[in-house]
């Protein structure tokens, strides 16, 4: 018997090891990289924080693109924008699906939002939605009252209350998100919408890089069997999912009956979520369920989507301002030129404002809000440049190698919006990093317009009307802070000790 057993358990092992093998065993033609321990792949050299540092390490080494494998994940790193560009935006038929990745599963209730679908009927149909909602220049139109009102309303936190930044930015996004999604609007700091969805959010940016963690390369169904009371990384992830899961619910189902209760009672204001909500009622009683789920989904991304990302890039634009006062005295002294010193700085003065555009993309540049996109998957076996890249792999681009690349930036460290001026018409848009930073192909970006022009009307704005200053210490000295910003998948600054200071009008 206890032979039987021990040939069966050899049997198994050998299977296993077999199986493995045949799965993993290095493709002759893969890109290079570091070198993978039996089993675990590159797991041990894949720090938790600042990933796409390592990235970049790597890329010094290997090249431009880069293999790792995580257990029975390859994974793809692109450094280089034209690579980015061959591989994600010209052959994104093949490479805009998503991997299931643990904090955007059903354990958190973020699996129906469009950036965790995978690329798939439902995807498509809520990218459409998107695409109506705020991606078309023309229906970004009708949102320039909200995104003004909502600029005055952060001047004047600014001016009232200056510790608070972090908030007061955090409203200026949230004002404008809500309002398009759910035709709400915020009337205080410490709304209750925003706080509901600042709770989901906060939980899914603690947990990391979404598909880069150690959880990701455990099965999921194995994860979902773990008990929440297991000590250690493993059960604080569940705990959190759950959390999170909590929230999200809440996130997706209250302000959207919010507008049904309103649409019901006739008082509804335009919104993404009215809109559809009567397109997709007219011909029947009955909302498909489906529809309703996406429609949930669709107005919850667009505020938990947004919502960090332009908080990251005002924080780093004050953050820019505050150690640049020239570059403030520089775009102030264009914008008093052209606007003058009567009113705010409005949309149609933007084509008449170059240097204030130089500003808004080294901020972009400097700060670079997404680090790394978030992963694409890649639907079928590729070939790149004489590599194999295997079906299945997940592919990150690194944003952030992109905009230190001294390839294309000249002292890729130093902020200095200069680098923007009188640009030959073929640098432009290798240098843009709008060319990037929204990420690649079929899975770009649906925000990005949106966020592009609030972002430069409330930064065109303070500049017009606050000089940034330092705040103070007990005894008075100046804190200057130091340019560095938080791991994630979002880039916050460490610490902006900066406070607005309205402007002195000569
Ligand atoms: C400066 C602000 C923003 C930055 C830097 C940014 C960046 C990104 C990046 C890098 C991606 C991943 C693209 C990829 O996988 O290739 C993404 C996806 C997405 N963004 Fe943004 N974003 C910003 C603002 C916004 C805003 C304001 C919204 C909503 C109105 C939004 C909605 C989305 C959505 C829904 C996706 C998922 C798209 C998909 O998976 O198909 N983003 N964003």
């Amino acid at each position: 018997m206890d032979h039987q057993i021990i040939v069966s358990t050899l049997a198994l092992c050998l299977a296993f090891i077999l199986v493995y093998f045949s799965i993993f065993e290095r493709h002759d033609r893969l890109p290079p990289g570091p070198k993978p321990l039996p089993f675990l792949g590159n797991i041990l050299q894949f720090p938790a924080k600042y990933k796409e540092r390592t990235f970049v390490k790597w890329g010094n080494i290997y090249g431009d693109i880069v293999y790792a494998h995580f257990l029975r994940t390859p994974i793809i790193i692109i450094n280089a924008h034209c690579v980015a560009q061959d591989i994600l935006d010209k052959k994104s038929s093949i490479y805009s699906d998503r991997p299931n990745v643990a904090v955007l599963s059903d354990m958190t209730g973020m699996n129906i939002s469009l950036p965790a679908l995978p690329y798939g009927e439902q995807a498509r149909k809520q990218r459409k939605w998107f695409q109506h909602a705020v991606a078309s220049k023309s229906t970004l139109k009708q949102y320039q009252p909200i995104q003004r009102r909502e600029t005055l309303t952060l001047l004047s936190g600014l001016c009232e209350n200056a510790g608070s930044l972090r908030l007061h930015i955090n409203r200026f996004a949230a004002g404008i998100l809500m309002e398009i999604s759910y035709g709400y609007t915020i009337r205080s700091l410490d709304d209750v919408y925003v706080h509901l969805a600042n709770q989901a959010m906060a939980g899914t940016l603690e947990c990391g890089y979404p598909g880069l963690m150690l959880v990701d390369f455990i099965p999921l169904s194995l994860l979902k069997l773990l008990p929440t009371r297991i000590p250690g990384y493993l059960g604080w992830f569940i705990r959190t999912a759950s959390v999170i899961k909590g929230a999200s619910v809440l996130l997706h189902d209250t302000p959207y009956n919010m507008v049904k209760s309103a649409i019901a009672s006739g008082n509804a204001r335009p919104s993404l979520v009215s809109s559809l909500l009567s397109d997709n009622d007219s011909d029947s009683d009955e909302l498909d369920a489906q529809d309703e789920i996406d429609i949930k989904a669709t107005a919850a991304s667009i505020y938990s989507a947004g919502i960090e990302t332009m908080l990251s890039v005002l924080s780093s634009f004050l953050l820019a301002l505050l150690l640049h006062p020239r570059v403030l005295q520089k775009a102030r002294e264009e914008l008093d030129q052209v606007v003058g010193t009567e009113r705010l700085p409005d949309f149609d003065d933007r084509k008449h404002l170059a240097y204030m555009e130089c500003v808004l993309q080294e901020v972009y540049r400097w700060a670079c809000p997404a680090p790394v996109t978030m992963l694409h998957k890649l639907a079928v076996d590729d070939e790149y440049q004489g590599y194999h890249i295997p079906a299945g792999a997940s592919v990150v681009a690194n944003a952030w190698a992109m905009t230190r690349d001294v390839r294309t930036y000249v002292d890729p460290e130093v902020f200095r919006p200069e680098r923007f001026q009188d640009l030959p018409v073929g640098a432009k848009d290798t240098m843009d990093p709008r060319c990037y930073m929204f990420g690649f192909g079929r899975r770009v970006c649906p925000g990005k317009l949106l966020a592009d022009s609030s972002l430069w009307l409330a930064m065109a704005s303070i500049i017009s009307t606050f000089d940034v200053v330092p705040s103070r210490d007990a005894r008075g000295r100046q804190i200057i802070p130091e340019a560095t910003w938080e791991s994630g998948i979002i880039r916050q600054p460490v610490k902006i000790s900066t406070h607005g200071r309205r402007r002195v009008l000569s």
